[in-house]
């Protein structure tokens, strides 16, 4: 069974990588980290930044999770991300994404022990 660090580094995790001016790389990379099976997953971010660079996240600033948790935290710097968001007009197979690329501070989820990230929260 996949851990739930391990499928944080799946769905969000693409150091060393960056669109570019590639329009298709939500395409492709939504569907080679499985998020288009049995459905689209309507949004989705990767982070550019190495997996250090990340998992230190847990280390700063604690900040409220949209869900009510107290266990978020927010990066102290901006990082290179890309956002994909689902097209209105993609219909299950075919999911087609938009691909943005920004530079966001973003807020993870942590758990556990080791106390690694575990949900993508947001952007800001
Ligand atoms: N505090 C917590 N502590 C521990 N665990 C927590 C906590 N909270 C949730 N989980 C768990 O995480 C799991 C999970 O998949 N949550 S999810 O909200 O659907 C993820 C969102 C995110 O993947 C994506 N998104 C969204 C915005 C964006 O900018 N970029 C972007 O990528 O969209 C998804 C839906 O929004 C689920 O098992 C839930 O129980």
């Amino acid at each position: 069974k996949e851990s739930r660090t391990m499928k944080f580094q799946r769905q969000h995790m693409d150091p060393g990588n960056y669109p570019g001016n590639n329009s298709n790389y939500c395409n492709e990379m939504m569907r080679r980290r499985k998020m288009t099976q049995g459905w689209c997953k309507p949004v989705n971010t990767f982070v550019h930044e190495s997996l250090a660079d990340v998992q230190a996240i847990c280390l700063q600033g604690k900040v409220t999770c949209k869900n009510g948790q107290p266990n978020c935290h927010q990066s102290h710097s901006s990082m290179n991300i890309t956002d994909c968001r689902l097209t209105a007009g993609s219909k299950y197979p075919n999911c087609e994404y938009r691909t943005s690329q920004k530079d966001r501070h973003i807020i993870v989820a942590c758990e556990g022990n080791p106390y690694v990230p575990v949900h993508f929260d947001a952007s800001v």
